[in-house]
């Protein structure tokens, strides 16, 4: 027990429950009535002590929705080591803060870093929730009077602070405009979406990272260079700069970056890191930030299944750090599909499933929709989301409905159209919602006062002075620019260009009217030169339109 000190739980609710720690793992379980106190546990039931009350116990678990769907909240706390966990009754363990829980026997994980030697602030633990979020805009018509297009319709979800959502669907389904909706970017038409049950804020600004796309990289810096100067710019001014230089090569490692962390970013034309790397280093970006809630649009695109599967990894690696993490996807692999805690599955706007990842194909075939051959099941998820039933059982009632009405029209070849499947998909589910009850499907984990307090405190005046941003920004011009300032070629010019000048223009006489034009010109040629490098440098302005977001964001 060296070295090692219990916390105390707070416990609301919880009559019967007994408290129960292991000597090997400093592991509390709240214990039900009727459950047996495994090998290991005897003899340090209800062991506290009083130097207690660490943020990581601070969680309060709603009686409801742990009655819904958490069996019991597994808390390990040492000196050293803080650990919360929700258990669902299936057994699944889901860390909510802390390392990655001890019931979580994941072999690849086990290796994974545990982003605590990072020593950032303390994250505010960010409890996103959304409810019948609808999104339309508005469609000018050339013939036809201006129309309202849904882009996302009624989306209810809910993501904890150690889970990974991921937001899946065909390409147009809105992914990523749910994503933009969520990250306070664009302004929802209705419906609500809440972070600890508060409306989008400022403050909550800097708390939110998101990882664009195509995200926009400087393609002359080195990867230590591209994360150091974000971290110089971005990261509050009460810390030194010593102290950020160490936070970007602390995230350096974390994220793997290491072995190209001297290598340039690159980009069209340019070979610089690898597509995987780039993402890592897009994501390195926003973690310097530590951010309580990070967003992700498809950062798995266009990688192959390995390196598609690492990213997810350590995304769930930053999750179970006490972090919130949303993210869009395609087509993942079986195996990147099993990383994920939570699912949405989005068809044409519409919501056809929420809920644990894992439980998604046990909802479609509890309708009828089953693979009839083998299949990945994102794969069967995104074709449902499409409406495509090619080697897929079809619900008796979906057929009953829909081909009597249809005989001639939207049956294609015999086939049930598209269309009649996304509708039967968006009203299933809206039966499955509505019999669950809507509010209890989205009950979210109350987060006690304390760990937020802790982490409100923490905050801080975000972004460097003015001063300093302008020297960041000029060393930063350079660095990004040295291959064509201090090009041989460049060089070459301006001083073959100086010579020839300087020789054309020696020894004039001043005092003549011959070496007065002379020098007129001279001065008329260096005015012109002036007014051309003036112009260049209006033009330039648009050479920083790529780089908007990294301007925006910085
Ligand atoms: N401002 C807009 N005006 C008109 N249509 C829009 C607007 N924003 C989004 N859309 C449309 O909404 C739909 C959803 O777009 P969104 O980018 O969210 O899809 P997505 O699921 O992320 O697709 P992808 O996977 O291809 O990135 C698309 O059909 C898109 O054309």
């Amino acid at each position: 027990m060296e070295g090692k000190q219990y916390s105390e739980c707070q416990i609301q609710n919880f009559e019967d429950s007994k408290l129960a720690v292991t000597e090997k793992d400093p592991i509390m379980r709240i214990k039900q009535p009727g459950d047996e106190i495994q090998e290991g546990m005897h003899g340090c039931e209800e062991k506290t002590t009083s130097d207690t009350k660490s943020w990581s116990t601070g969680f309060l678990m709603n009686m409801e929705s742990t009655v819904a769907e958490i069996d019991c909240v597994s808390i390990g706390v040492s000196s050293n080591d803080i650990d919360l966990s929700v258990l669902h009754p299936d057994g699944s363990s889901l860390p909510i803060m802390g390392k990655s829980s001890l019931s979580e026997a994941d072999d690849e994980e086990s290796e994974s870093h545990t982003w605590k030697k990072l020593g950032f602030e303390p994250t505010l633990p960010i409890c996103l929730k959304f409810e019948d979020v609808t999104y339309k805009v508005t469609v000018k018509g050339e013939k036809t009077p201006d129309a309202n297009k849904y882009i996302l319709h009624e989306i209810t979800g809910l993501v904890h602070p150690g889970e990974v959502l991921a937001l899946m669907g065909p390409s147009g389904g809105g992914k990523t405009t749910l994503l933009n909706l969520l990250s306070g970017r664009i302004k929802l038409d209705s419906g609500t979406i809440t972070y600890n049950n508060q409306p989008y804020s400022k403050s909550l600004k800097w708390r939110i990272g998101f990882v664009l796309q195509d995200d926009v990289a400087f393609p002359h810096l080195t990867v230590k260079e591209t994360l150091t100067y974000a971290a110089l710019l971005r990261l509050p001014n009460t810390l030194t700069m010593q102290q950020k230089k160490e936070r970007a090569t602390c995230v350096i490692s974390e994220l793997g970056l290491e072995r190209c962390q001297n290598t340039v970013v690159g980009g069209t034309f340019l070979r610089g890191i690898s597509g995987g790397e780039r993402k890592r280093v897009c994501i390195a970006n926003e973690i310097l930030l530590n951010p309580s809630l990070l967003l992700l649009d498809e950062p798995t695109s266009g990688l192959d299944s390995t390196t598609a599967l690492q990213i997810v990894k350590m995304l769930r690696n930053i999750a179970r750090s006490g972090k919130t993490v949303v993210t869009t996807i395609h087509q993942p692999s079986s195996r990147l599909f099993s990383k994920f805690d939570k699912l949405i599955l989005l068809g044409k706007g519409s919501s056809l499933y929420f809920g644990k990842a894992s439980d998604a194909m046990l909802y479609f075939s509890s309708m009828g929709c089953s693979p009839l051959i083998a299949m990945n099941p994102a794969e069967f998820l995104t074709d449902l989301a499409n409406g495509n039933i090619k080697d897929k059982s079809v619900p008796s009632d979906l057929e009953d409905k829909f081909f009597p009405r249809n005989n001639s029209l939207d049956m294609k070849h015999g086939e049930l159209s598209q269309v009649d499947v996304h509708e039967y998909l968006v009203e299933a589910y809206a039966v499955k919602e509505a019999k669950l009850g809507k509010t209890k499907l989205i009950k979210p984990l109350l987060i006690d006062a304390e760990p937020r307090m802790k982490a409100r405190s923490s905050t801080m005046e975000w972004g460097a002075t003015w001063w300093d941003q302008l020297s960041i920004l000029f060393r930063r011009g350079l660095k990004e620019r040295r291959h064509e300032y201090f090009s041989c070629i460049r060089i070459t010019q301006v001083f073959s260009t100086a010579i020839v000048m300087g020789l054309l223009w020696w020894r004039s006489d001043a005092s003549s009217p011959k070496g007065l034009q002379d020098q007129a010109t001279i001065c008329y040629m260096c005015l012109q030169g002036c007014y051309s490098s003036f112009r260049c440098f209006g033009h330039s302005f648009q050479c920083l339109l790529p780089f908007s977001h990294s301007l925006k964001r910085e």
